[in-house]
């Protein structure tokens, strides 16, 4: 709404002076005030003055939002070894860009087979995260797949709380895990586990945790041919071996992050994986 009182043209004059001066909308509003008018009266003159609506004046006069504090990150595993809750863990390789790790020895072979078998009965085809936030088939996944519960079993209790303990970060920034299976010829076509800003519905899928920050692949078997994961990028291919683990870190947005599930030439591919937020995403199970 404009004004609709008369304006004193010498008013008018010094408002024009003023701005065209160079000084800011914010400034002239304090002059003004300063000088007896009061804050409405003033925005009013001035959007009248200056022909601008006043909603346009909200951009000068308003401070702009507190940046969101920045989330959590979590801490890169450093070679040659890390003793995790008494679990040794092997550091194969380290990357800087992409923020890369490779982890042998991160899963027994027993807690491999535990979490095969305690997924198989619960596999469906896997899914991914539209732009809405729901979860749909995609064809660039053929796997099979299924969702643990955060802290489901005193197994995924366990496991959860090695990687957190690992890479510095509270149980609760994880999603659950996902177990995903391969046969032959299936795969998962190159993608980033982040997700795009620019997608319509990125404000609802990180409206819970914020933004992916980082992921953990874990082996748990080895195929008898193909199904690494490859880095495209970089021209990375990491093995699937049974009890290994690839950790990347991608911060909010890291394009050399870019990665695929090879497809598997031979024999199946399992694989556990734990994305990770940057801020809570499971209310706290225990
Ligand atoms: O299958 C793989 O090696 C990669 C899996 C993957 O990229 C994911 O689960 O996000
Ligand atoms: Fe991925």
């Amino acid at each position: 709404m404009k004004s609709h009182l008369p304006i004193r043209p010498e008013l008018r004059e010094w408002i024009l002076t003023t701005t065209s001066a160079g000084h800011s909308v914010d400034t002239v509003l304090k002059m003004m005030q300063d000088t007896g008018y009061d804050l409405r009266q003033s925005r009013s003159i001035l959007a009248t003055v200056l022909n601008m609506p006043i909603s346009a004046l909200d951009a000068h006069t308003q401070a702009p939002p507190a940046p969101k504090s920045q989330g959590r990150r979590t801490r890169h595993p450093e070679a040659p070894q890390m003793v995790v809750n008494g679990h040794t863990v092997h550091v194969g390789l380290s990357m800087e860009s992409p923020a890369l790790r490779v982890l042998n020895d991160f899963l027994s072979a027993e807690e491999c087979n535990a979490l095969i078998e305690q997924a198989r009965p619960r596999l469906q085809r896997a899914r991914t995260v539209d732009s809405s936030g729901k979860q749909q088939i995609d064809a660039r996944r053929t796997s099979e797949g299924m969702f643990f519960v955060t802290g489901e079993t005193p197994l995924i209790q366990r496991i959860e709380q090695r990687i957190a303990s690992m890479l510095s970060i509270p149980v609760d920034h994880g999603e659950g895990l996902q177990v995903l299976h391969y046969l032959p010829g299936q795969q998962y076509e190159p993608h980033y586990d982040w997700f795009n800003p620019d997608q319509p519905g990125f404000a609802a899928i990180t409206a819970k945790g914020g933004q992916r920050i980082a992921s953990l692949v874990m082996y748990l078997n080895t195929p008898e041919a193909g199904g690494g994961t490859a880095f495209p990028q970089v021209g990375v291919t990491v093995t699937a071996l049974c009890g290994s683990a690839v950790y990347f870190a991608y911060d909010t947005g890291d394009e050399a992050s870019l990665h695929a599930g090879l497809p598997v030439q031979k024999g199946e591919k399992w694989i556990a994986t734990k994305w990770l937020r940057e801020r809570p995403f499971q209310k706290a199970a225990r």
